[in-house]
């Protein structure tokens, strides 16, 4: 059975819990937790007759558990425990729309740049700020984007909206600035295998590459978002380490990027994998300047994006009707639907400044394009509500 046939998260299920004071404390794991936590934990019951752990600490003293494998006779490799997880929700999140790059990008079929233009004017007129257009990346190996130079002219630009595009190299960034961007992504993975099979180079070589985009970018006073792809597996190598993951972060933010984005490509991540991804990652770049990117394959990502909130995170990467998948990750589904994303955050009383009705109209346009359902659960069940 290979690493992805047994699902990476299986193994975190029952590990956590939260106790009244909104903290997560740790279950099932007594003698352990004595050896590790130097006597801050006091167990009780909880209403199931678990043990639970509450902290009388302000922060977590687990870190003893990062690398250790004997626990319950489980694997503990990925299950180290928070330093801290509150309830304190953000009042607003960034979203950050990427469904008309991410989300057509595996599109076989091309679709005709009149429609991707408007396609992202429906977007931007739901209230979205951040709209990903396109990639200035080999038209060989990216055939759907193309058009990447007619989509981003044809657009009518909104003020106090930005429309970041993807440049793997020196050559889309110039073709970029050329046609007006005036904010570029670049992409990296965590994973030597992923980066080989996406961008036909070494995770250093693509390092080196985006030094040289981004300190052209400095001179352009160009904004660089980074990305991270394979944040917890990768379609190749299975599990992907956090250190691993903290690495590039940290490289793309030293070079210059002002925001990087964690990627889970191939969306096999669970919250016990995205708590020890984040916790090292913020070890070396502050949360303020990190994004999430959850794909769906596994039906997690809402689950993960919560977590992430609750670590901090107030920036999240989705696409409309969840469209997409990496041309470079087999199996790999959809984004995040960002009406699943815009509900949810509304539920828990976050603003995004979208307006729900008007995302799903964007969501149906593309969706009657393609000939098909919307993959979004929240505007499928509106739909029928509203007939
Ligand atoms: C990086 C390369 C170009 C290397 O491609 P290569 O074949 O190794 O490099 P090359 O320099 O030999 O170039 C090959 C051909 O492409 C041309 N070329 C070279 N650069 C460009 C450019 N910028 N724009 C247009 N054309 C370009 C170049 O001129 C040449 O053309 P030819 O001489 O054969 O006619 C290629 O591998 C590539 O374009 N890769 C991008 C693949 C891609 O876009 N994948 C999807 C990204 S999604 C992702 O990474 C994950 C993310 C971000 O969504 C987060 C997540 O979901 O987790």
């Amino acid at each position: 059975m290979s690493s992805l046939e047994e699902p990476l998260g299986l193994g975190d299920l029952p590990k956590l819990s939260i106790n009244r004071l909104g903290r997560f404390c740790q279950s099932a794991c007594r003698s352990r937790a004595d050896d590790h936590c130097n006597g801050n934990y006091t167990p009780s019951n909880n209403s199931n007759n678990q043990t639970i752990y509450h902290s009388s600490s302000p922060s977590w003293h687990m870190q003893g558990h990062y690398a250790d494998s004997s626990c319950n006779g489980m694997n503990m490799e990925f299950r180290a425990l928070p330093q801290k997880i509150s309830w304190d929700l953000p009042r607003f999140v960034k979203i950050v729309e990427v469904g008309p790059r991410d989300g057509l990008q595996n599109e076989k079929n091309l679709v005709p740049t009149s429609v991707k233009i408007e396609l992202i004017h429906k977007l931007v007129a739901s209230g979205l700020s951040v709209v990903e257009a396109t990639s200035f990346v080999s038209p060989k190996w990216v055939p759907q984007l193309a058009d990447a130079k007619d989509v981003l002219e044809g657009i009518r630009k909104a003020p106090d909206v930005r429309y970041p595009v993807l440049t793997p190299n020196l050559r889309g960034f110039e073709a970029a600035i050329a046609a007006g961007a005036k904010e570029v992504a670049v992409f990296a993975s965590a994973s030597e295998s992923f980066s080989k099979s996406n961008l036909n180079c070494s995770i250093e070589a693509s390092l080196a590459r985006y030094r040289d985009v981004t300190s052209a970018a400095q001179k352009h006073g160009i904004r660089v978002r980074g990305y991270v792809s394979c944040v917890v597996g990768c379609p190749v190598e299975g599990a992907v380490h956090p250190s691993k993951v903290a690495y590039v972060a940290k490289e793309l933010y030293d070079m210059g990027c002002t925001e990087i984005s964690l990627g889970d490509t191939i969306g096999v991540a669970t919250p016990g994998k995205v708590v020890p991804m984040l916790e090292a990652v913020m070890s070396v770049v502050p949360v303020d300047k990190l994004a999430v990117h959850f794909h769906d394959t596994y039906g997690q990502a809402l689950a993960n994006i919560l977590v992430s909130l609750q670590m901090g995170i107030s920036v999240v990467d989705s696409s409309v009707s969840g469209l997409g998948g990496c041309p470079y990750a087999k199996g790999a589904t959809g984004n995040v639907a960002t009406e699943d994303v815009v509900y949810m955050l509304h539920g828990l009383g976050i603003e995004t400044n979208v307006d729900l009705g008007k995302l799903m109209d964007a969501g149906d346009y593309i969706c009657k394009h393609l000939d098909r359902p919307s993959g979004s659960k929240t505007a499928s069940a509106l739909s029928k509500l509203t007939g």
